[in-house]
């Protein structure tokens, strides 16, 4: 590596980013730190002057400078400077030993701080690219490249630092945290490179590594590999590549760079939060993203959108905001990478109006001069043909469109031409030509580390209690609870809660900034272990660590199992996910899931005639809970139902009395509760009248009744439970510490406790 001394011609075209561009590296990779080194004087060694590229265009951010090769640096823990050491006979001047520093007293933390660690000891090879040792940890080679950035300010210095040290990060092949030689073949950048080291992940996916190339080859690409595989990075990262190859060339802020479309607004954040992190290495300036959905300021998110290079949005907000005016529109059209992730749902739910007119913007007809009369890369081409890549992700797409598609990317044949299956996606998405289709997993749509079970709760028996004795069974682990309403979601909050358990809650009814709260707690280790939540937590939500999928409703859809499911066993982790259901459902189950897993398999075993056989081939086991446990839970269970129903009646019945006395006063009326509700029940028959008695039972409970149910249930969730034959035991929701310490130091075994999967016959 060189390193620079003085710059002395940066008013030409600054350095062009791209695959051609060749490294400033060591020429004499061999020397070690190991042979005699003597400390030089910086302007005492061997400069050399950069030769003048033979292609202005092509030069790479050193010529003009001058340049040292093999030049060892070395932190002096007495004063915090750096010495530099060359090898004796080397690098020096003529007169260089005279020149030697006489104290060591050589700082050059005001040039270079690069390598500013709190080891002081700290050393590094420069010139010797296999010797390479790198600031020791992601967040400290962070701080101090975002330091040296901040402090020096100009774009050029801190591309020069920026540039050393993604090489640093680059050369860590001998170091196991940074090694990121795997990336190689993908042809990265030094500074994606850096960022991806700064993550600690070590290689790519398979979707990574299929789609990197293709996108950066300038294909529109179909991507599909299944749940928590890395699909967010597969486009992240070649929109960082083009992000910083615009930053380098000076073409920022001529147009948005990337719109990310995403079906929920957590997504939205997710994918937000993701590509921030991969830009977050602190070694260039990160990309302004601007984030755009529902629940926030519209004017806020407008100023936001104005000047930011990706934007992510859900289609009603983005829609709402860009449709507003202020040239949003125009800008839009002009932007480079349009992603729709999560396309299946995007695209076929209530989401869809909204996306479609943001699609016909894409797809519409713009005036294509160029106002300043410069060339533009980022600008449409001069026949009219806008350069924007299209690039579509989902772990699951329609089966005959999967169909057509797989069975395109064997045979060849032109996708385009097939009516049928392009009739959705590909009629309405704004493709330059024939996307490339990339199915990493076309066996597999769940992750390979997912077990997979369902609990038959048994007919008259309450699903509630068997929800409660499923965590309970499992009460140690990470666990996202799936139904189908808002209306259970509130319900079974509060059940759990009373029962002692930290549940959370997550559904579209929640005000924006609950939502992300809940999920902030729920990610947190020391907080909330379960979330209870509507599907709207069922597509890419990335939470660490979920280890329990239960699915308390079943799904509506074969595909919204395999997203809820996938929660769980992501990057390569393992999870489990239970599905509870009535005897009845059993078999429809058992057809939802054997579907799931046969889908991809029929669709490329059709052509053999093996896709019936593998249809048949998946039979989701049924685990037993043991239903004595499940009768002495009952009585815990019971209260609880009846203290958060009361609960809930309360809170509704208040908001109801609230809006009603408030529009009864607005309209100059009395109002009387009781009136009102007998008029309400005039003519309800049946399970609504029902409903509505019991409502205003739990309502009409008194403080001291509720009072004498919350503190019977607190003394029975101080009780153990006993669970069978083996000294197992239920204290208050939580698994007893104490007995199972007092189990193991009495030498009774230990991992039979309650409080993993295995208990539910999973881990068979
Ligand atoms: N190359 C990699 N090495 C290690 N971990 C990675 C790599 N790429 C991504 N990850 C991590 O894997 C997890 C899952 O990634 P991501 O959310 O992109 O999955 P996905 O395929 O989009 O899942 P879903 O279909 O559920 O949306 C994330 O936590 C991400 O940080």
């Amino acid at each position: 590596m060189a390193v620079p001394k003085r710059k002395q011609d940066l008013s030409s075209k600054p350095p062009k980013h791209g695959a051609s561009k060749r490294r400033r590296v060591a020429k004499n990779e061999s020397t070690s730190n190991t042979g005699d080194r003597k400390e030089r004087r910086l302007d005492k060694l061997l400069w050399k002057k950069v030769a003048l590229p033979d292609r202005l265009d092509d030069y790479e951010g050193f010529y003009g400078l001058e340049e040292v090769d093999d030049v060892e640096l070395l932190r002096d823990p007495s004063t915090g400077g750096i010495k530099f050491m060359s090898p004796s006979g080397r690098n020096d001047d003529s007169a260089s030993e005279d020149g030697d520093v006489p104290d060591g007293d050589f700082h050059v933390d005001s040039e270079w701080n690069g390598l500013e660690d709190d080891d002081k000891s700290h050393t590094a090879t420069v010139g010797a690219r296999d010797h390479l040792t790198e600031p020791r940890s992601a967040p400290k080679a962070k701080s101090s490249a975002k330091d040296a950035i901040k402090a020096n300010g100009a774009k050029d210095k801190s591309q020069t630092k920026a540039s050393a040290f993604a090489q640093l990060a680059e050369h860590e092949g001998n170091n196991v945290d940074f090694d990121v030689t795997a990336w190689r073949s993908l042809k990265l950048s030094p500074d994606t490179l850096a960022s991806l080291a700064n993550l600690k992940f070590t290689k790519p996916t398979p979707i990574q590594t299929q789609c990197i190339p293709e996108i950066l080859a300038g294909n529109d690409v179909i991507g599909k590999a299944s749940t928590g595989s890395g699909k967010t990075l597969a486009y992240g990262i070649p929109i960082l590549e083009r992000y910083l190859e615009r930053r380098s060339s000076g073409a920022l802020g001529h147009s948005h760079l990337a719109l990310i479309l995403s079906p929920t607004r957590e997504l939205a954040y997710q994918i937000t939060n993701h590509i921030k992190s991969l830009c977050g290495s602190g070694i260039f300036e990160e990309p302004r993203i601007a984030t755009v959905t529902g629940g926030l300021s519209v004017q806020k998110q407008q100023r936001l959108l104005q000047d930011a290079d990706i934007v992510i949005g859900t289609p009603g907000r983005l829609w709402e905001v860009i449709s507003s005016g202020h040239g949003l529109l125009a800008a839009l059209r002009n932007v480079q990478y349009f992603v729709v992730d999560e396309a299946d749902r995007l695209l076929s739910e209530g989401n869809f109006k909204e996306a479609e007119e943001i699609i016909n913007v894409l797809n519409s007809k713009h005036d294509l001069e160029d106002t300043d009369g410069e060339e533009d890369d980022d600008k449409p081409s001069q026949d009219g043909q806008i350069e924007r890549q299209t690039l579509v992700f989902s772990a699951t797409f329609d089966r005959s469109l999967q169909r057509k598609l797989s069975a395109k990317s064997h045979s060849g044949n032109n996708i385009l031409k097939n009516e049928d299956a392009t009739r959705y996606l590909l009629s309405k998405l704004p493709f330059r030509g024939e996307p490339s289709f990339v199915d990493v997993n076309p066996v597999a749509q769940m992750a390979s580390g997912l077990k997979e079970g369902l609990v038959e709760c048994p007919a008259g028996t309450d699903k509630d209690l068997y929800l409660y004795a499923a965590i309970l069974l499992n009460v140690n682990l990470r666990t996202l609870v799936f139904t189908n309403s808002v209306s259970a979601v509130r319900r079974l909050v509060p059940f759990l809660q009373n029962l002692s358990l930290p549940a959370l809650a997550l559904h579209s009814g929640m005000p924006q900034k609950a939502r992300l709260r809940s999920v902030e707690r729920f990610s947190d280790v020391d907080k909330g272990s379960i979330m209870v939540a509507t599907d709207v937590a069922a597509r890419g939500l990335d939470i660490p660590n979920i280890q329990l999928v239960l699915h308390y409703h079943l799904p509506r859809q074969a595909d919204m199992y395999v997203h809820r499911s996938g929660r769980t066993a992501r990057a390569g982790n393992i999870g489990s996910s239970i599905l509870l259901c009535a005897p009845e459902e059993v078999a429809g189950v058992r057809r939802l899931v054997a579907k799931v897993h046969a889908e991809s398999a029929v669709a490329n075993d059709d052509k053999a005639g093996i896709g019936e056989a593998k249809r048949q081939g998946f039979y989701i086991r049924t685990l037993d809970i043991d239903r004595k446990v499940v009768a002495r839970l009952k009585l815990r269970a019971t209260l609880s139902k009846q203290i958060a129903d009361a609960q809930i009646a309360q809170e509704k019945g208040n908001k109801e009395d609230s809006f009603l006395k408030k529009a009864a006063e607005e309209l100059g009326v009395d109002y009387d509760s009781e009136e009102f509700e007998a008029q309400g029940q005039k003519g309800k028959r049946g399970r609504g009248a029902g409903r509505a008695r019991k409502e205003k039972e739990a309502r009409g409970m008194s403080k001291a009744e509720l009072g004498g149910m919350r503190a019977e249930l607190k003394s029975l969730l101080r009780e153990r439970v006993n669970v069978g034959v083996s000294e197992k035991y239920i204290a208050s929701g939580r698994v007893d510490v104490n007995e199972l310490l007092r189990q193991k130091e009495s030498g009774g075994k230990t991992g039979e406790f309650l409080g993993n999967v295995g208990s539910l016959g999973l881990d068979d």
